[in-house]
């Protein structure tokens, strides 16, 4: 763990082990941490944020070692890439060209971002001026998923940083590596100890009690729905801390018979579905075709999905490799068999990777249409209009994403207003750039936004400042 700027082990002695899912072989042993090891660096948080050392800093000096720390990462790309695919299981390539300059450039962004915000004056008569200023809101909660270690933490910790806040990083259990690394190239950096603090373990002996620590301020959270939950109850049933959840999806895509370019749609669906092995809260994950294109689209679709390479992880060409671990791997696997016609794929081998899947079904219903499944599969069904297929769409308790494919102008923003969809993507599938806001309706999502000026929002107090200018001063 890291803590006040120091590597330290858990003050139980606990440990437990990281692997490598492609390998099942342990990569490193670290500390399992409990509320002993959460109350010591809240201690340590509290202390470096009242004294100021960070967020009194001018907000272009926090802006410089940031820009700082993004440029270690990205010089330490390859070693940061290497240690997120060994311990996720995520593919070299990816790793390389995505995940770490992703991470680069959202820090980037929200360092060149902060000292650009500026604060407001409010309407009010002669007498009287009126502030609107942010503050930091003080110690933050992060507590992050397995499945983009690295990006989500440089979603999170970018603006909360910025802002001028210190940190505690939860690292999800099965991929802490790249979290730990960060933090001591952020020391490097010239970020001050005590600022970013990391404490590793599972989800209820640190995630609980950083939830409901009454030290800690807000929560910034991104993981599966029902965790999502818990965060709320922790909050209410202790400080009433400020929570932000990105939670789960179950994303659709619409497909339109005046779609241009199936062989890219194709691409775009592939991508959408099976970029790390659908292990993407903004995964597609149901699809819905108009009924005189399905089987072309289909035909394209396994053609496409048939030069996903799986494999090695750390093979450059691998697209897919393992599931992040077994037991994600076996839930996974459970959806390979529940009715529905496999167009293509449907295998599950070594214990820790399924091949890229397409399931067609008749109706929109089940576990494939209703449960976020976070692995390989696309299930499909065909419909007969716009309206029928934005309505199926809608049929879900999530909303992260969706994407519409048509030639239509009018039709294509007409179905982008209503899904109901934190990202809505037409003719393309993706989740934007740093510069725009990510996260969900409904059950996506609570709280706020990752990515952004939005971003900040979470991070921030707004405050009132009423000063009587004093109307018996003769009107100067
Ligand atoms: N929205 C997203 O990006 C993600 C969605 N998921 C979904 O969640 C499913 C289950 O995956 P998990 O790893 O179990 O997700 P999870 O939501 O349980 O884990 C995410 C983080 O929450 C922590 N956590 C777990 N239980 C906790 C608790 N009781 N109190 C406080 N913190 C806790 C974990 O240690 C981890 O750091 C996946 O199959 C997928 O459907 C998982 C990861 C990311
Ligand atoms: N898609 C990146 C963030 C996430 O899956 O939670």
């Amino acid at each position: 763990m890291i803590v006040d700027g120091t590597r330290t082990v858990a003050i139980s002695g606990k440990t437990f082990q990281t692997l490598n899912p492609a390998t099942g072989e342990v990569l490193a042993v670290l500390p399992a941490g409990s509320a002993a090891d959460v109350d010591k660096a809240v201690i340590v948080a509290r202390q470096a944020f009242d004294d100021g050392r960070w967020a009194k800093l001018a907000p272009a000096a926090r802006k410089k070692i940031l820009l700082k720390l993004a440029a270690l990462i990205e010089e330490n790309t390859a070693d940061l890439a290497l240690m997120e695919s060994l311990d996720s299981g995520k593919t070299i390539g990816d790793c390389i060209n995505i995940d770490v300059p992703e991470a680069v450039n959202s820090l980037r962004w929200h360092a060149e971002a902060i000292d650009k915000i500026y604060d407001q004056v409010a309407p009010a008569n002669d007498a009287s001026l009126g502030l609107i200023v942010r503050e930091p809101i003080g110690v933050v909660g992060i507590v992050l998923p397995w499945n983009f270690p690295l990006l989500t933490l440089a979603w999170k910790i970018g603006p909360a940083l910025a802002a001028g806040c210190t940190v505690i990083v939860k690292p999800a259990e099965e991929t802490s590596l790249t979290t730990l690394r960060v933090a001591e190239l952020a020391l490097d950096a010239g970020v001050p100890p005590g600022v970013f603090n990391v404490v590793t373990g599972d989800g209820p002996e640190v995630g609980e009690p950083i939830g409901r620590h009454p030290g800690i301020d807000a929560i910034s959270f991104t993981g599966s729905t029902d965790t999502g939950r818990r965060f709320l109850r922790y909050s209410s049933e202790s400080n009433l801390k400020g929570v932000v959840l990105e939670l789960g999806g179950k994303n659709p895509c619409i497909v339109m018979d005046d779609a241009p370019d199936l062989d890219a749609v194709a691409a775009h669906i592939a991508n959408g579905a099976f970029w790390n092995m659908g292990q993407n809260c903004s995964a597609i994950s149901r699809l819905f075709v108009h009924e005189d294109v399905k089987d072309r689209l289909l035909e394209k679709l396994v053609d496409v999905s048939k030069t996903w390479i799986v494999g090695d992880p750390l093979d450059p060409d691998t697209r897919i490799g393992p599931l992040v671990s077994t037991t994600h791997f076996e839930k996974v696997s459970s959806y390979l068999d529940h009715g529905g016609k496999v167009i293509t794929g449907g295998t599950a081998f070594n214990g820790t990777t399924i091949e890229p899947t397409i399931i067609e079904f008749q109706r929109h219903e089940g576990r494939h249409f209703k449960e976020e499944i976070f692995g390989p599969i696309l299930s499909v069904i065909s419909v007969k209009s716009l309206a029928e297929a934005v309505s199926l769409a809608n049929e879900t308790d999530y909303g992260l994403a969706a994407s519409v494919f048509t030639g239509e102008g009018t039709s294509a923003l007409r179905a982008a207003r209503a899904l109901k969809a934190g990202t809505v993507t037409v003719n393309c599938y993706g989740e934007g750039d740093a510069a725009t806001p990510f996260g969900g309706y409904k059950q996506s999502g609570f709280g706020g936004r990752d990515k952004s000026l939005h971003a900040h929002d979470q991070y921030c107090q707004i405050k009132t400042l009423w000063v009587d200018l004093g109307s018996s001063h003769g009107g100067i």
